[in-house]
């Protein structure tokens, strides 16, 4: 069948001209603002840009990067791309200079689209300049040579055209790349269709309940544009999209109150802070009827911090995906407090049923490509093993990536054509069919003795053990050699608030926890780290990589 996502922006603005489809906030000299776009003018804008593109030798098929700030025009461009059959390449500006090299690299866009600061680093870095053949500019920023013809001018071109007439692409049909966040290695980019974005929309609607004429603070720019695509107003704060810790929560609270937002979506480090701003400013927000957390392990103190805010019926909504498979499983407020104690005994994160349309199935821990899910071990329930999944919402390939593709997919041997992804992250399933996470695949530790394994030791669930210690903020589980053997180690992050004097008290009690426990049994060695290494946007993901490069040097002091 043939798709295109822009379909549901079409019928918005057909039958809610006049409703608001999205509101981005200002804030210049403390004064806060808002710029609107309603439904029908989202569409002409879109429809517009779409004509420019064209106008200027943009053409179905070609890949244009998008590094724009989630502004009005972000989202008449992102649309107008996909009414053209453009592909967007969207990467995530916090990942750092040289994983964006590399994306750029691998994903050789024809044309790049930016705010001027993202043309100068284009400039600088020399990103691809072996395929683009074409350069917007949004915003100002006219000085900057070589940043190619205006986003206002393009308009311009396409204003008079009239309605675009829509690309459509084959349901299965790349229409996107999104790179992921690059938390284990060097970011992929992931092959997104119309089916994809088609499945999560029906998922928003069906499983979260999403409707029609909701607003949403809308803190992720991805997420942001399901809102006009939902029929709901994306509404954005005034922060730095790719470091939301930064963000202001007065400007945030601003935003819900103006605008009356039904819809959070937060990631949990800003769940966090704006948790414990709301707490000691004894705010309500009565307009929300849910949250929705996604992207990273939730914490539960900042859970039940952030629900005292909430109306008793409005859930926080804890999502499990990830940028290749989103979303997949579900669980709200009430089954996630009631896990913390599962959690603190080494039983994994509860991230909760999959989500309608998903099958999940753990299968046994295996480094080496699976051709068919024939050669695969299922898992009894409670048994840990990797998370693979299928499903309308699931990505079919990484971009020019052979090696990761021959990984991470499996032919299902039951349906022709279809396939299954590994998700590279480890778990079981409890009697009821619940998901718990227990870290991801790269960060376990398989240990030696004397050249030969004795121990397997999972990374958040021995985590969560030893967080339990007051003296602990966080902890990291890493693999380091000794002697000829592999050995767990776990790093500790204090925390700041309570005194520690006493390294070695603190590791004889930790090791007497790690005894406690046949998960952690065996630990013998601790190291207290500074601060962690942690990912800019969700402050949540340790980059336990770098930690155990770390941990080793210490060692061999
Ligand atoms: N609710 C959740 N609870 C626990 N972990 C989660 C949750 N949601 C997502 N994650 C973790 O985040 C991962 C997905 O993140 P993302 O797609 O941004 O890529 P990444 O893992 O950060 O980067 P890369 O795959 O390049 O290493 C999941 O595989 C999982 O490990």
């Amino acid at each position: 069948m043939m798709a295109n996502l822009c379909r549901h922006l079409r019928e918005a603005a057909l039958q809610r001209p006049d409703e608001l489809a999205v509101a981005v906030q200002q804030c210049r000299l403390g004064k806060v603002s808002y710029l609107e776009l309603t439904q029908a003018e989202l569409e002409r804008r879109s429809d517009a840009i779409a004509h420019g593109l064209n106008a200027i030798g943009l053409k179905a098929g070609m890949k244009a990067v998008l590094m724009v700030t989630p502004g009005l025009d972000f989202f008449a461009l992102t649309f107008a791309l996909f009414k053209a059959g453009i592909i967007p390449v969207m990467v995530d500006p916090g990942m750092g200079v040289r994983n964006l090299s590399q994306c750029f690299e691998e994903a050789a866009p024809d044309a790049f689209i930016g705010i001027p600061k993202a043309h100068l680093a284009r400039r600088l870095f020399g990103w691809g300049k072996h395929s683009i053949k074409q350069c917007i500019r949004v915003g100002g920023g006219r000085l900057i040579s070589g940043a190619g013809e205006s986003l206002a001018a393009l308009e311009g071109r396409g204003a008079a055209m009239g309605a675009y007439p829509m690309v459509t692409l084959d349901e299965d049909a790349l229409c996107a790349i999104l790179f992921t966040s690059g938390s284990t290695g060097i970011p992929k980019g992931v092959e997104y269709s119309h089916t994809m974005f088609e499945a999560q929309i029906a998922a928003l609607r069906q499983d979260y309940g999403i409707s029609a004429g909701e607003r949403d603070l809308s803190t992720f720019p991805l997420f942001a544009l399901f809102g006009p695509a939902l029929g709901m107003a994306s509404i954005v704060p005034h922060m730095d999209a790719s470091r939301p810790i930064k963000a202001r929560p007065e400007l945030l609270f601003a935003a819900i109150r103006d605008y009356g937002c039904s819809n959070l979506f937060l990631n949990p480090a800003l769940l966090d802070k704006l948790g414990r701003a709301g707490e000691s400013a004894g705010l309500t927000l009565p307009s929300v009827r849910r949250v929705i957390s996604a992207g990273a392990p939730a914490n539960l103190d900042a859970i039940a911090r952030f629900a005292a805010m909430l109306a008793e019926d409005a859930p926080i909504i804890n999502s499990y995906g990830a940028t290749e498979a989103l979303p997949i499983a579900r669980c709200d407020t009430k089954q996630l407090l009631e896990s913390a104690e599962r959690t603190e005994q080494g039983g994994g994160i509860l991230v909760g049923r999959p989500i309608a349309g998903v099958q999940l199935a753990i299968i046994a821990i295996d480094e080496a490509a699976i051709a068919s899910s024939n050669d695969w071990t299922t898992l009894a329930p409670w048994e840990i093993g990797e998370i693979v999944v299928k499903g309308p919402m699931v990505s079919r390939a990484y971009y020019q990536r052979a090696e990761a593709n021959n990984l991470s997919k499996v032919a299902d041997a039951d349906e022709v054509g279809s396939l299954w992804h590994r998700m590279g992250d480890l778990g079981y399933l409890d009697d009821q069919g619940r998901l718990w996470m227990c870290g991801r695949k790269a960060h376990r530790v398989d240990a030696t003795a004397q050249g030969a394994f004795a121990k397997r030791y999972f990374s958040i669930p021995c985590e969560r053990i030893f967080n339990t210690h007051p003296q602990v903020k966080r902890s990291a589980l890493v693999g380091v050699h000794r002697h000829g053997d592999k050995i767990p180690l776990v790093c500790i992050e204090l925390d700041k608030s309570q005194a520690c004097g006493n390294a070695k008290q603190l590791y004889r009690e930790l090791r007497e926890l790690a005894e406690q426990h046949e998960l952690t049994r065996g630990i013998d060695y601790f190291l207290i780290h500074e601060g962690f290494p942690m990912d800019v946007r969700h402050n949540a993901k340790i980059f336990r990589e770098k930690l155990a490069l770390w941990a080793e040097k210490q060692l061999h002091l």
